[in-house]
């Protein structure tokens, strides 16, 4: 493909997005629409035919765990170039993506479990604080009609939390509880407990409580509205081209 072919028809990004008619993909459709170097070109849901989507350069996936992983599959093998935002990827799946892209070595797929500029930084200095404090929980809040829990960004934020304990030397978080009605203690992800929290009034919101002798370290971030994982996906759509293979998370987009 030549370049002024990889381009939309004014020069600009050509986008296509699955899970339009959801929460999260109607606002990347709202993003891309106002952007003027990207041209939104396909809004995909569920039901309707992928094969709309070889028209988009670039693909945004906002979906669900279940529908996920054919979406990209389907993406990756016609070399569209893909930007995941949907939730549910163990190392398993992500193994499995790295396999289909090892056959489209051209393609580029970013997933980030948050697109928030702050959820990022969030994530950063939990991974940062981990290895200064005996005891570590992390304790997530969602609107109700979240269909997954943990959340993506917790789970994320667990397994980083747990390799910076590891390398650190530290063993297992002290406790001697036990639990009286199972599940009061939490999920325990890598070793570390995490809180899903449901209520509406919610939207998105994380805390990260350390401890130690005498003192407590909370990181908390709160997303109250859908707009703020916006300019992480758009960084994302302008990035993915130049990123043939798989980029776990924004970090290295910010750089
Ligand atoms: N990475 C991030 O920054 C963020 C990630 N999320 C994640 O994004 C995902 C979507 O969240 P919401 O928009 O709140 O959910 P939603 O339920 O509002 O939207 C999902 C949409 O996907 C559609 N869909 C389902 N199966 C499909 C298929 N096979 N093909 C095409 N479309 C299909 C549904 O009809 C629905 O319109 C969740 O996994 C959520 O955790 C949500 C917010 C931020
Ligand atoms: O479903 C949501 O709303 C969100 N999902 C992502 C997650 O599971 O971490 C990101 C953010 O928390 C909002």
């Amino acid at each position: 493909m030549t370049e002024e072919q990889t381009k939309g028809r004014d020069g600009s990004i050509r986008v296509g997005v699955l899970g339009a008619r959801g929460r999260m993909g109607a606002e990347v459709c709202r993003a891309v629409d106002g952007a003027g170097d990207l041209d939104l070109v396909v809004a995909v849901d569920q039901g309707d035919d992928l094969s709309a989507l070889a028209a988009a350069e670039v693909v945004v996936d906002f979906t669900t765990p279940d529908a996920v992983m054919d979406n990209l599959r389907w993406c990756v093998e016609h070399g569209v170039h893909t930007v995941v935002g949907t939730t549910g990827f163990t190392g398993q799946r992500l193994d499995q993506v790295r396999g289909w892209l090892a056959d489209r070595p051209d393609v580029g797929v970013v997933i980030a479990p948050n697109f928030g500029i702050g959820a990022v930084l969030m994530m950063q200095f939990a991974a940062r604080a981990a290895r200064h404090f005996e005891s570590v929980e992390i304790i997530e809040q969602h609107h109700p009609r979240k269909l997954d829990a943990p959340s993506g960004t917790a789970t994320h934020t667990a397994r980083l939390v747990a390799q910076a304990r590891a390398e650190a030397g530290l063993g297992p978080t002290p406790d001697a509880t036990r639990d009286e009605v199972p599940g009061a203690r939490g999920a325990d992800v890598d070793g570390v407990r995490v809180h899903a929290v449901r209520s509406t009034g919610l939207l998105a919101h994380q805390e990260v409580l350390f401890g130690t002798l005498g003192e407590t370290l909370t990181i908390r971030h709160d997303s109250y509205d859908r707009v703020s994982f916006m300019p992480g996906v758009l960084l994302a759509v302008r990035s993915v081209r130049q990123r043939p293979g798989l980029t776990i998370g924004l970090d290295a987009l910010l750089d």
